[in-house]
């Protein structure tokens, strides 16, 4: 679109605009004089890893259990446009997490695609040996920030929790699989309150120094604000590289892509979220569902940044699984997408 005359510019409608750029993951940024282009993105990354969270942080707070293939299908659809990453299941207690009981089935039935990660969600020695024997080649970790929150959700104190991710990070390296770390309530709780930015830094180097490759600063209730965000990432940067850190934020304020958007301007470059913005954490009460995946392709490829990933598949697969649950999609962009179709 740079190269269009100004006056083509301007008789291009918004529907074009998004037909012919914003879907396709190409770069907008082209749209802005040169000068204006450096002033408005320095300091951003050029491209953004997604981590698509959807099918298991998407699915888990589901109470009607959506039905394997459905799940299996999802994923599938997922893998077809340009994602890196889908994080698929969790293989935890089906009495605590009764939608991910089929965690083995869907690890089992997925395509492969090739340039595709899968990895699923441990929070013990027995969750990993289960994974490992379904197939899985690479795991997340879940530990918080938040004592109250780490007994609610996986029953026990931080102390303890990081005692069984060393056992599971530890047998993963022996098999070669990488590990990736989340840390729970990075800007608040919902037990507790507020949570130091040191107190993430705390756990997030221990997880860091234990082997995984990524730590995931999650805001489990979406409570953050741009400068909640700030400080608390400023805090943990003391001791772990941007490169090694991803952001993981609910919706439930409006403030994600905002507290997305500065993360990136402070050099993280591994955004999670969820297709249609569906998820929550059943033992986070009053949280709502995770930056919609289509809303944050839509902003990052306005401002030129890379992603790989291509909106309009994004949204076809977010349209199949709200179907299947029986949902309207909390995502933007899909909601304004498809309010001007009927138009
Ligand atoms: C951790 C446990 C298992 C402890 O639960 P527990 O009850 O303390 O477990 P236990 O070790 O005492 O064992 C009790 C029973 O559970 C079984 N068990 C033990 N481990 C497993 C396992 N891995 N898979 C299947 N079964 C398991 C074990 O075999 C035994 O079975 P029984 O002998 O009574 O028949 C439980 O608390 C749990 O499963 N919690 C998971 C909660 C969860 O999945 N929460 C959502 C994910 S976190 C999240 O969403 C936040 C995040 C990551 O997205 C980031 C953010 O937004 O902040």
């Amino acid at each position: 679109m740079g190269n269009l005359p100004s006056a083509a510019k301007h008789c291009l409608s918004y529907q074009q605009l998004l037909r012919e750029h914003l879907w396709s993951g190409e770069s907008v940024a082209g749209a802005l004089d040169p000068a204006q282009e450096v002033s408005q993105l320095s300091g951003l990354p050029e491209y953004v890893k997604i981590v698509e969270v959807g099918p298991r942080d998407g699915l888990q707070n589901e109470k009607v259990i959506v039905p394997t293939d459905i799940k299996i299908e999802f994923i599938n659809q997922l893998s077809q446009t340009g994602l890196s990453v889908i994080e698929v299941t969790s293989f935890v207690s089906s009495r605590w997490v009764p939608q991910m009981a089929d965690h083995t089935e869907v690890m089992r039935g997925i395509h492969q695609y090739p340039g595709v990660r899968y990895p699923v969600l441990i929070p013990n020695l027995q969750g990993f040996h289960h994974a490992v024997a379904a197939g899985a080649t690479e795991i997340a970790v879940f530990g918080a920030a938040s004592e109250s929150f780490s007994k609610k959700n996986i029953n026990c104190s931080i102390e303890e929790s990081m005692g069984r991710f060393e056992e599971v990070i530890s047998s993963a390296r022996h098999m070669d699989i990488p590990v990736r770390g989340y840390v729970s309530c990075a800007l608040g709780c919902p037990y507790e309150g507020s949570i130091t930015p040191q107190k993430v830094t705390e756990v997030s180097k221990r997880l860091y120094g234990m082997g995984c490759y990524e730590i995931s600063l999650g805001d489990t209730t979406g409570v953050g604000t741009p400068g909640s965000m700030r400080m608390m990432l400023e805090s943990v940067m003391k001791e772990i590289p941007p490169g090694a850190l991803a952001v993981h934020c609910h919706d439930t304020y409006g403030q994600a892509l905002a507290n997305i958007l500065t993360a990136l301007q402070m050099g993280v470059n591994v955004v999670d979220s969820a297709v249609s913005g569906l998820g929550g954490c059943p033992y986070a009460k009053g949280a709502s569902g995770n930056v919609a995946t289509e809303d944050l392709i839509y902003m990052l490829n306005g401002m030129g940044l890379n992603t790989g990933v291509n909106l309009y598949k994004v949204m076809e697969a977010g349209d199949f699984i709200c179907k299947a649950v029986n949902k309207t999609t909390n995502s933007k962009v899909a909601q304004a997408t498809f309010k001007a179709r009927l138009e």
